[in-house]
């Protein structure tokens, strides 16, 4: 389990995110969600220690998060990152090197899952091509956690669905995954917990089939409510 407590994070005096506490954990779809600049990238960039937080903690499995234990962890940014030059088969061949916990069988086996050819050249590939090579690297990394940044955004429905299907199927199994979002109606299907940030701090942290259950509501429902009051 990722656990972050307290955590804060300053850009020069303005408080970007408060006391954010949550878990992440295995065997879980969460997502974390919230309007245009809530924070949700910088507090990935927090956990991830992209960017050094000001205050709070994050642990894993009950150890501070240090170098090593990054390993755990794959962190799958909202566009690539690789240089357009590269085909898909170098940008692979670029993770192999890079990481040691990089799975070439799984990598093998999800460039034919997304039906991706590896001569394709990056520059070339069409948004929704992108996003699932995007996925390939990020996913082909041998990890516990995989936190995404809006993993859907500006891609067709085709791709989308594509890219759904990784959640139900056995590359993500038995692993704790968080995605970021605002587009909450793209993803409502795959998650088990929401956690709610509005104004830089966690307003709601909720198990989607309790409410769903209990007070017989949509996750859109309880959007309205929290950020449309
Ligand atoms: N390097 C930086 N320096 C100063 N302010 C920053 C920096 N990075 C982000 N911010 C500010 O922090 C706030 C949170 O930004 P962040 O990108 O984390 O939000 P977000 O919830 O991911 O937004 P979106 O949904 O639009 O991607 C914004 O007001 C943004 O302007």
């Amino acid at each position: 389990m990722i656990e972050i407590k307290n955590l804060e994070k300053k850009y020069g005096k303005r408080v970007i995110l408060e006391n954010i506490s949550f878990t992440i954990k295995k065997n879980e779809v969460t997502c974390l969600t919230g309007m245009n600049g809530t924070g949700k990238t910088t507090l990935m960039n927090c956990v991830m220690g992209l960017v050094p937080r000001n205050n709070g903690s994050v642990t894993i499995d009950g150890e501070n998060i240090q170098q090593q234990l990054y390993e755990k962890i794959s962190y799958i940014p909202d566009s690539l990152t690789m240089p357009r030059g590269m085909t898909i088969a170098e940008s692979m061949q670029f993770m192999a090197t890079y990481y040691p916990n990089w799975n070439t069988a799984k990598a093998d086996e999800l460039l034919s899952f997304f039906r991706l050819e590896p001569e394709m050249q990056l520059k070339n590939l069409s948004k929704g091509n992108s996003a699932k090579v995007n996925f390939l690297l990020g996913l082909s990394l041998d990890a516990e956690y995989y936190l995404m940044d809006e993993p859907f955004s500006g891609i067709d429905v085709f791709a989308r669905e594509d890219i759904l299907e990784v959640f139900t199927s056995k590359f993500v199994t038995d692993k704790g995954v968080l995605i970021a979002t605002h587009h909450m109606d793209e993803v409502e299907m795959l998650l088990d917990r929401i956690v709610m940030l509005r104004n830089g701090r966690v307003v709601k942290d909720f198990y989607a089939e309790d409410v769903r259950q209990n007070e017989g509501k949509a996750i859109i429902d309880v959007m309205r409510e929290v950020y449309q009051p």
